[in-house]
């Protein structure tokens, strides 16, 4: 099994560069199959294992994308499209979904595998469905599949969403854009993914605005173009670097970020008694000696982002005194809170509240990312216990952050990443040199 390994005890310092954004890319791309001509070239894009497997979804679908891990990629979708996305993508990644949307708007069908739940909940899609029934299309859910026709075009209407979801917004926005009509969707979320993708929609030749509002209008039109477009910097990925200085008390220059996006972030670490200001394009972030407890309620944007909770929960072990955090928006985001009781966290769990009490003295151990923002909170938290900490589940960790090891061991944290092999033998290395050592003693 593959595992990090982190030493504690380095202050990180220098410079890091935040790639284009996960949950920006995602819907991007899902998008580009709604241009029945031209190809789309997009930028920024973050060499992910989420972008591989949104980019085999649409492979699936008969579009063709021109993508070789490097921060571009092509698509064209002028060829008819298929209509169906299997279980084994939408298992792997549940934005995998977000090609109902386009197919209906397009070819009038879609056939998408039930998404499941996953580790930090439910996850329902009901707010996604409601959208397409009010634009006149019939669902149907039957043998783990949800298909979705409409005869002729779907009719923009008007839609309310009961939680502002991300997902909801985007599927039914891409579905719009290409409506009969007008589509308002209100209760629409804010947060600045959304804005990305409308910024693409409308580089396509859509009609959408409001975006980063909740209130979105959508004039549909007959046909969309392929368009070029650059994905915004990933405001979790710049979090949890953030995180990573202010934990270890070091001094790193966060590049290519939009401070704006991270206003709630910056608020509460500033809060903790982290030192962070503007440089050029970045973001300076200075840790303290001793930092502060603090409350979180996690919210849809511009509230505290729940992708960013795990992480400040690992700079909360270590904090002078109780923190509280809410967590609103899933109703199981908490997993990681047993693999810090391991390090010696100590942590209570009330509902949907946990509360921390700080600091300890935070000990290395075997421990498993539960999802992909635990695993990086859980490396945060290494890189400040005492010995020796082993992160597994890697996968998780490889949807949503490009080259973490490496990125880390830039900054000058003692880290590394290993298959099985590479640790046992680090294992024998480490007892011949402890054999050694105690060879030498009695002589
Ligand atoms: C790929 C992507 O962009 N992922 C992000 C997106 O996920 P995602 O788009 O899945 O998150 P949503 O905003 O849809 O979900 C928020 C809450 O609404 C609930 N809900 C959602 C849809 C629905 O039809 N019914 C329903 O009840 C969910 O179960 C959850 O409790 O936004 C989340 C909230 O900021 C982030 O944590 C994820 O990183
Ligand atoms: C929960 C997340 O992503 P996803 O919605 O893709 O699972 C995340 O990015 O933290």
């Amino acid at each position: 099994m593959e595992k990090i390994i982190v030493q504690g005890g380095q202050r990180l310092s220098g410079s890091v560069r935040i790639e284009g954004a996960k949950n920006a890319v995602l819907p991007v791309i899902a998008a580009s199959i709604l241009a029945s001509k031209g190809t789309s070239n997009i930028y920024d894009v973050p060499a992910l294992a989420d972008v591989y497997t949104i980019s085999e979804v649409l492979r699936n679908l008969n579009a063709d994308v021109d993508y070789n891990g490097t921060n571009h990629i092509q698509v064209n979708a002028e060829r008819d499209l298929a209509v169906e996305a299997p279980f084994e993508y939408v298992r792997k990644m549940r934005a995998s979904f977000l090609v109902m949307g386009p197919l209906l708007a397009r070819e009038g069908h879609a056939r998408i595998a039930l998404p499941g739940g996953c580790a930090i909940g439910s996850r329902p899609i009901d707010q996604h469905l409601k959208g397409f029934e009010a634009m006149g299309a019939e669902v149907e859910i039957g043998n783990g599949f949800i298909e979705a026709k409409v005869d002729g075009r779907l009719k923009g209407d008007k839609v309310y969403l009961d939680f502002p979801s991300v997902g909801a917004t985007e599927n039914i926005m891409m579905a719009a854009s290409m409506a009969e009509g007008t589509t308002i969707i209100e209760n629409a979320a804010e947060e600045p993914e959304i804005v990305c993708l409308a910024t693409y929609l409308n580089a396509m030749g859509a009609k959408v605005r409001g975006a980063g509002t909740g209130t979105i209008r959508i004039d549909g039109v007959e046909e969309l173009h392929g368009a070029n477009h650059t994905i915004i910097p990933d405001r979790i990925e710049a979090g949890t670097y953030m995180a990573a200085a202010a934990i270890t008390g070091g001094n790193v220059l966060i590049e290519n970020v939009l401070p704006e996006h991270l206003r709630p972030v910056i608020a509460k670490m500033t809060e903790m008694g982290v030192h962070i200001e503007e440089e050029g394009t970045g973001l300076r972030v200075i840790g303290p000696d001793k930092l502060k407890a603090v409350d979180i309620k996690t919210m849809p944007h511009p509230g505290f982002p729940t992708d960013m909770q795990s992480q400040m929960m690992a700079m909360m072990l270590i904090a002078e005194g109780n923190s509280v955090i809410t967590e609103t928006v899933f109703e199981n985001r908490f997993m990681h809170v047993e693999e810090f009781r391991r390090m010696n966290g100590d942590i209570k769990i009330e509902g949907r509240t946990s509360i921390v009490n700080g600091p300890v003295a935070l000990q290395g151990a075997e421990v498993a990312s539960t999802d992909l923002r635990a695993g990086a909170a859980l490396v945060l938290t290494g890189l400040v216990a005492e010995g020796r900490t082993r992160v597994t589940e890697l996968k998780h960790i490889d949807r949503g952050y490009v080259g973490f090891t490496e990125k880390l061991l830039a900054l000058g944290a003692d880290i590394e990443r290993v298959g099985d092999m590479e640790e046992v033998q680090e294992e024998a290395a480490a007892t011949v040199e402890a054999s050694e050592e105690t060879v030498s003693f009695k002589a």
